[in-house]
């Protein structure tokens, strides 16, 4: 089979057409990259749906649906899962969306996973809508941990942000994924002049719940288009905010070189809180992420547009080898980083909604 790549139409915008080269590529069963990057981390998107609308991801109306002949089903994913796992040596599984709750058959999907690839840590990054009623179930499907959305714990502040009020559904989620041993629980909040003031709050919430904050600074993948690099906050405007409630003391990446985010101290430890400098000291150069898009396309980078498409295959018979192999053409070509900071940049067609974060 050789190595195609396909344009992606669902309603979303039309994604670039170009043939992946793959004459250059070591012959080693890793994803690796012309820069000398391993993909070891995948992220696995699976829906456009989601029961919020944030103001930073999502237009007001939500992103066109998917017909459902084109999104993969569990037993895909599972069978991608796998081969991720089995034949590209990946090490970790995170399922995301959209909203991974939008689906009735996630607790199959986790549980599929958990027997095709046992050992290998399955989480999932939510806005926690509904987990209240979901965390026990799929704990016990095999889930291992979830991260959560959260900008704000002021419920009027929430809803103007989401554009739905649904804090308390968040909060009930947040501690039923406690009680559930979804363990340790991250929480991530953008940074935006609207969530500044509310920062230390937020921080402070977090510690007395026993959750991890990062805040992530905001990148331009928001459906509106109204991401601007002039009024950004960046993570030196953070640490000024923080810093006249709390003490902090820089400690880098002490778990994992590749985790997009960096830790401080928070008065002395044992606790710290995280900053996502995704746009003004980003992390691209030590890049450990590949992604599978809900229609079954591999997406290299959050800012690539060009995808190679994998449903096609696993719908006409295509053996894991095959598959294996379009996966690995993918990310042999994945750019060396997003380049937002370039002049000339434009951002993807894709929101982050439509890639999964
Ligand atoms: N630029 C960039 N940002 C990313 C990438 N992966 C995640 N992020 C940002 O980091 C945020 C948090 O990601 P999560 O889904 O919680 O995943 P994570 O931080 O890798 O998760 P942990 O393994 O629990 O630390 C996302 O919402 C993105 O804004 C990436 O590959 N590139
Ligand atoms: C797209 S959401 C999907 C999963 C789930 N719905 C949630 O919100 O956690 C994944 C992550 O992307 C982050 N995100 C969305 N838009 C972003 C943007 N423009 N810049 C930075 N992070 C963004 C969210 O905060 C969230 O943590
Ligand atoms: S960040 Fe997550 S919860 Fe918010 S709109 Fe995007 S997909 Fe939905
Ligand atoms: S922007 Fe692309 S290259 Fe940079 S860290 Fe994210 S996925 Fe990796």
């Amino acid at each position: 089979m050789t190595a195609t790549v396909r344009a992606v139409q669902m309603g979303l915008p039309r994604v670039r057409n170009s043939h992946p080269s793959i004459a250059d590529r070591p012959d080693v069963p890793e994803l690796v990259d012309r820069f000398g990057r391993v993909a070891r981390d995948l992220r696995v998107s699976i829906t456009e749906k989601c029961s919020l609308r944030c103001t930073y991801c999502m237009p007001a109306e939500g992103l066109p649906a998917i017909p459902r002949e084109r999104l993969l089903t569990a037993e895909e994913i599972v069978r991608l899962v796998r081969i991720a796992v089995e034949e590209l040596g990946v090490r970790e599984v995170r399922f995301t969306g959209g909203e991974p709750l939008m689906r009735p058959d996630l607790e199959e999907m986790i549980a599929g996973c958990a027997a095709a690839v046992p050992g290998i840590p399955l989480s999932m990054t939510t806005n926690a809508v509904g987990l209240e009623h979901r965390a026990e179930a799929l704990a016990a499907a095999g889930l291992t941990r979830v991260n959560v959305s959260l900008d704000s714990i002021d419920r009027a502040h929430f809803a103007e942000l989401t554009r739905r009020d649904r804090l308390p559904s968040v909060l009930a989620g947040i501690r039923a994924a406690a009680a559930a041993g979804l363990a340790p629980m991250k929480i991530n909040a953008v940074l935006m002049p609207e969530t500044l003031g509310g920062a230390a709050d937020l921080l402070e919430w977090c510690l007395a719940e026993g959750c991890h904050l990062r805040f992530i600074e905001e990148m331009p993948l928001d459906a509106d288009h109204a991401w601007a690099r002039d009024s950004m906050i960046a993570a030196t405007q953070l640490l000024e905010v923080l810093g006249e409630r709390f003490e902090l003391t820089e400690a880098g990446r002490p778990d994992d070189p590749s985790a997009p985010a960096e830790e401080w101290l928070v008065d002395g430890g044992p606790a710290t809180v995280g900053i996502i400098a995704s746009v003004t000291r980003n992390f691209c150069g030590d890049c450990d992420r590949t992604r599978l898009t809900a229609e079954g396309t591999v997406r290299s980078c959050l800012f690539s547009d060009d995808e190679i498409d994998l449903r096609a295959g696993l719908r006409s018979g295509a053996s894991d080898e095959d598959l294996a192999q379009l996966w690995r053409g993918a990310m042999w070509n994945k750019w060396a980083g997003h380049g937002i900071n370039a002049a000339g940049f434009e951002p993807p067609q894709r929101s982050m909604g439509a890639i999964g974060g």
